[in-house]
């Protein structure tokens, strides 16, 4: 029932052989190799940004040039001709047009090769989030796969539209602004870049300020993110337990710890400038000053000293602003690092080769399940379930129960393949579920689970999940059939009723509904069904009871059970217990038997639910 997956291959999904694991540190220059191997397909508009970057640089830089030749040649030679001021003006605007169309040529083309990058990055870590396996959700929490997916994938996205621009355009300004230096006056020029070492002392000085003032301006921030998101999820707890008061002075330690990193972060950075536009004054005076005595010894002309007071200020401003990219470089390595992290890990349940697979036709599954010495575990030497052996006949209705933690979701886990068995194997219709694609195998066996997740979107693109091929008219009767229609009919807009997210306008019993109407349309031969815990009223009981009874016609179906009523005629109910199956048969066989099922059923008369902790009753 799953979407099918997608085959294309994200451009950094292939880490080099042996490096795989995932868990081992990325190797920043193989993860960086592969960002740009991102930016590859753009490699004209690349050339495209150098060459406007370089017009556009040169039209600035050739300006006090002409006002140098103005001075220099017409000015104080005082054989000045109207006409030639009037060209060199005319000249002079139009370096100013030129650096402007070009200035702005650049910036664009640079953000769209940013931000056409970072779509496809993000379409590519969405994609190879989705063909994960479950474990993989295990091992990483969703609050930080979203930060992957939208702060990570922006923070690349400023590497592309700021650092490297600001390379490729500072670092061309500076080579240009020496040159013009040098062609005008080697000795100044020479004096000039004395103040390199000058300028790189002071940047490695506070290179260090710089990043841990950033670094903890950040944490703060994800700090105060991470407080609101939990807070937010959690709020009818909060609001039950009377926390609001708590949690505010909590948020507002967390607010106000931020504001002071800030505000430190700002007041390095301002800093960090200042000393560098005083810098900038101080190699200015220096220039007048030796530039000055020059003119009065007539070593150099006065024009030569006007170029070269505006040369000094530009050669300090792509200087500055390169050491300004320092952060978001940082940045982007930690970025870098954490995507490419993801992208290194497989999928752990694998689809089968060419050769193996067998793609059964879904019309012609008979619905036969077997579970073959079936070990598994989560966590390497901890087995939840224990070679387990059940044969499940086509059509046959199982109910399943058991303790809290015997094994119940980890067993029907293993059929609709969301991890793999650690021994023993699965079979439908006699085929290992590893050899059917996992397309096929998510056609075959249906899923209704204990919290049925709704995509935000009507209740009718909700039943049919998207796919077109699905006509509203099978939807509704789909609804009918599972007896949502009365409900459906009742909201708002009927079937065109948005649903918020994950459904939070239904009830725990109407979202159930649905699900059994998603299985109506999409026809899985096997249904797994995970029965709600939620206390359901009577009436939605009742519903709940008639739906199951309408889809698990034909079908396989095993339900996970956690009110007796469910499954009091299933064919057969299964009893589970520390990862085996401790009994099995009828309801008026287990009774008999008086066994554990026997003191379930007891324990349940008196209003408990089927399933409670190592198989002691409480109420
Ligand atoms: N994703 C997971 N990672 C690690 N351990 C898990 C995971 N899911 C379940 N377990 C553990 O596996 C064991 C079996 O869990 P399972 O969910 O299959 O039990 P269950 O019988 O369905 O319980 P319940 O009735 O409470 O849903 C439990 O000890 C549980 O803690």
């Amino acid at each position: 029932m799953s979407d099918p997956k997608p085959t294309q291959t994200p451009i950094i999904a292939k880490p080099s052989s042996g490096d795989n694991s995932g868990n081992r540190p990325a190797n920043r220059t193989a993860a960086f190799r592969a960002l740009l191997s991102y930016a590859k397909p753009h490699r004209w508009m690349f050339a495209a940004v150098f060459g406007s970057a370089l017009l556009a640089i040169s039209a600035d830089l050739l300006q006090p040039y002409l006002v140098k030749i103005a001075i220099d040649d017409e000015l104080l030679t005082g054989e000045h001709e109207m006409r030639k001021l009037i060209i060199l003006g005319a000249v002079y605007l139009l370096m100013a047009v030129v650096s402007f169309a070009f200035g702005y040529l650049q910036s664009v083309l640079v953000q769209r090769i940013g931000q056409s990058i970072v779509a496809r990055l993000r379409e590519d870590l969405f994609r190879h989030i989705t063909n994960q396996s479950m474990s993989f959700f295990d091992r990483h929490p969703i609050g930080s796969l979203v930060t992957n997916e939208s702060s990570d994938t922006e923070t690349i996205s400023q590497f592309f539209t700021q650092v490297l621009i600001s390379l490729v355009r500072d670092g061309l300004m500076l080579i240009l602004v020496v040159a013009f230096m040098f062609s005008l006056d080697a000795r100044l020029a020479a004096f000039c870049l004395l103040l390199f070492p000058v300028i790189i002392g002071i940047a490695i000085a506070f290179r260090r300020a710089l990043r841990q003032s950033y670094q903890r301006a950040r944490s703060q921030l994800s700090r105060v993110i991470a407080f609101v998101a939990e807070n937010l999820s959690g709020m009818s707890l909060t609001q039950a337990f009377r926390q609001e008061q708590e949690q505010r002075r909590r948020f507002a330690e967390k607010n106000s710890n931020y504001l002071r990193e800030s505000l430190r972060e700002i007041r390095t950075s301002v800093m960090f400038n200042r000393t560098y536009d005083t810098l900038g004054n101080i190699a200015v005076a220096l220039v007048v000053w030796l530039g000055g005595l020059a003119v009065l010894d007539n070593a150099i002309a006065f024009g030569v000293l006007y170029a070269f007071i505006n040369y000094i200020r530009q050669f300090f401003q792509p200087i500055n602003q390169m050491t300004q990219q320092w952060n978001t470089l940082q940045s982007t390595f930690v970025s870098v690092e954490r995507l490419w992290r993801i992208f290194s890990q497989e999928p752990e349940v694998k689809e089968p080769s060419a050769d193996e697979a067998v793609r059964p036709a879904p019309a012609a599954v008979r619905g036969a399940i077997d579970f073959n010495g079936v070990s598994f575990a989560y966590i390497e030497g901890r087995d939840v379930l224990r070679e387990l052996d059940l044969h499940i006949q086509p059509g046959e209705f199982i109910g399943i129960v058991g303790t809290t933690g015997a094994g119940k979701s980890s067993l029907v886990n293993l059929l609709a393949r969301f991890y793999d068995v650690r021994a023993g194997n699965i079979m439908i219709d006699g085929i290992d579920v590893k050899r059917m694609p996992q397309d096929d195998l998510h056609r075959i066996v249906g899923l209704v689970q204990q919290e049925p997740f709704l995509y935000s979107g009507s209740i009718i693109d909700n039943v049919r999940l998207f796919r077109e091929e699905i006509t509203r008219e099978q939807a509704i009767e789909a609804c009918r059939l599972v007896g949502a229609h009365a409900m459906i009919m009742r909201l708002k807009d009927g079937y065109d009723t948005r649903l918020s997210e994950r459904g939070s306008g239904l009830s725990a019993g109407e979202r159930q509904l649905l699900s059994f109407a998603r299985i109506v349309v999409h026809q899985p031969r096997i249904l797994i069904l995970d029965e709600a815990t939620a206390n359901l009223d009577s009436h939605t009981e009742r519903l709940i009871q008639q739906a199951l009874h309408v889809v698990s016609e034909g079908r396989t179906t095993l339900v996970i059970a956690h009110r007796l009523s469910t499954i009091q005629h299933a064919d057969r109910i299964i009893v589970m217990r520390n990862g085996l199956i401790e009994e099995q048969g009828t309801h008026a066989t287990l009774l008999e038997d008086r066994g554990y099922y026997a003191e379930l059923y007891a324990h349940s008369r008196r209003g408990g639910t089927l399933s409670h902790a190592e198989g002691r009753l409480s109420v």
